[in-house]
Parts: structure tokens; C-alpha cells; sequence
């Protein structure tokens, strides 16, 4: 089986988000991720990540304002120097905490202009922030996201994704290739894991029910067949890296962890 981060962000609503450590902890997760750490000092986060023995494996760059219905600047033409500052500060959290990669969510199009005309900019603000992540060892990844639950976002899709990282050209810069996501816009999971995980361009994966996005052993996706999948084609690349459970669970966290225990 492969390695399952627990997304802090989504599973346990039952605990304050400090106290679901812990709670992963209880259940045998060894490695944490979340959206953002920005409302906690980050030595508090540390020291959470210590005493339960949890490793950060991935967190999320500041999404501009989300409250206000933003989904990440990155795509932003005019916010370059508020994207520069939010991955500075992202920075800073992952040096404390030992975190080896961040998401850097695209933004959505604004209505009336073209997808296409962002591309530049997009393309600009992830060749400076792996340029700068690439210093403290930090890898920046960007997310294809189905825009039934994000309406206009940027990026939707796994080949447009490995397009950009071309052009972005940095060797730091991956893919972060949610299962979920990939099912929604695109399905045919299996052979997407199997193009891409051996070009060294993945860089974490995650995975929910399809299409109600609770456990992944909910809904129309075969997960035990992608986790062997997932399992052999990792053997045959040293892919060594994590898959983040980033779900809403159906009841409580703990129970409906049935799943991770085949
Ligand atoms: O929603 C997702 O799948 C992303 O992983 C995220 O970081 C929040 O939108
Ligand atoms: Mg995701």
C-alpha cells in the first residue's frame, strides 16, 4: 500500500484543528498535510508535528482571499508582488516545519478574460517561486482541479499541467496529481498514473470518493486496484512520495478509516 498523508484541513471536524494531530496520529498516519498553516505560529505546528511523530508533507501557498471566493493569484496578472510575498511567507513555514513541498494554487479566470492570456503570467510566477524554493530544497506544485467544485479555476487538466511544467522548466516544479480531480474532468486514472508517475513529474498524490468526495472507499473508483497501481509503478521508478487523504469523511474520521486497513 502506499503511504496516506492525512489532510488536517478535511478529516476529524470532530477535534479543534490543533487537536486533530493527535487524532491522526491515534489512527497511524505518520505524515500530515493541510491547506494553510498562516492563523498558527509555526513553532506551535512544529511542535505538534514532534510530539505526535508526524512528518508535514505538504501544504498549500497563500490563496489570496478566500474568504472573498479566491482560489489562489497565481494566474493573476497585477498581483505579482502579492504572489511573491505569499511564497516567501509559504517559505518560511516550510523551512519550520520541514515541509519539502508546497501547492501553489492557479486562481480562476476572470470572467471576460481568456485563459490563454493568463498563461504568461502563470508561467513567470512558478519559475520564480521554484527559483527561490529551489534555496531551502522546497519543490512548488500545481494541482489540475475539476471546476464542478471550483468553477473557472486556471487549471483542470493532467496533460495541460505537465505542458506547463514544461515551460516553467524547473526542476522543482511538479505535479500535485489529485485522483479525484483527474476522475472528475478527465477518468482514466490508471493509465494517467502509469504515463506520468515514471517521468519524475509527480510530485504527490491525493484521493477522495468519487463524486461525493468522502472516503475513497465510497463511490465509483476502484482505489484498492489505483493503490496497486500506484504500488507497482512506484517499484518500477523509486517513486517515494506521499498520497494526501483529502476527504470529507461520511461520519466519524476514525471509523471510516476502514479503507487504509487492507
Ligand atoms: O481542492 C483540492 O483538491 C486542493 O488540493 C486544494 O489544495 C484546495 O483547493
Ligand atoms: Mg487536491
Amino acid at each position: 500500500m502506499p503511504r496516506f498523508a492525512a489532510n488536517l484541513s478535511m478529516l476529524y471536524p470532530e477535534h479543534a484543528f490543533l487537536d486533530r494531530f493527535a487524532a491522526a496520529a491515534r489512527d497511524g498516519f505518520k505524515a500530515v498535510e493541510y491547506l494553510f498553516p498562516y492563523e498558527h505560529d509555526a513553532k506551535e505546528l512544529a511542535a505538534r508535528l514532534r510530539d505526535n511523530g508526524l512528518e508535514q508533507v505538504l501544504f498549500n501557498g497563500p490563496p489570496g482571499d478566500w474568504a472573498g471566493g479566491e482560489r489562489g493569484i497565481a494566474c493573476l496578472p497585477g498581483r505579482e508582488d502579492e504572489f511573491r510575498a505569499g511564497i516567501e511567507q509559504a517559505l518560511r513555514y516550510a523551512d519550520v516545519l520541514r515541509c519539502p513541498r508546497i501547492h501553489v494554487m492557479a486562481g480562476l479566470v476572470p470572467e471576460g478574460r481568456d485563459r490563454a492570456d493568463l498563461r504568461p503570467t502563470y508561467v513567470a510566477n512558478l519559475r520564480w517561486a521554484a527559483k527561490v524554493a529551489a534555496s531551502l530544497g522546497v519543490n512548488v506544485l500545481i494541482e489540475p482541479i475539476n471546476t464542478r467544485d471550483i468553477p473557472r479555476f486556471f487549471l483542470n487538466r493532467q496533460d495541460h499541467a505537465h505542458e506547463l511544467l514544461g515551460e516553467i522548466a524547473a526542476l522543482n516544479a511538479q505535479v500535485q496529481m489529485d485522483l479525484y480531480h483527474c476522475q472528475v474532468v478527465e477518468g482514466d486514472v490508471a493509465m494517467k498514473i502509469r504515463q506520468y508517475l515514471p517521468t519524475g513529474h509527480v510530485g504527490h498524490f491525493q484521493i477522495a470518493g468519487v463524486p461525493q468526495r468522502h472516503e475513497p472507499d465510497v463511490g465509483e473508483v476502484n482505489y484498492p486496484y489505483l493503490f496497486d497501481v500506484i504500488d507497482e509503478v512506484s517499484a518500477q521508478c523509486g517513486w517515494e512520495g506521499w498520497v494526501g487523504c483529502e476527504y470529507r469523511p461520511a461520519g466519524a474520521t476514525s471509523e471510516g478509516l476502514r479503507w487504509m486497513k487492507r
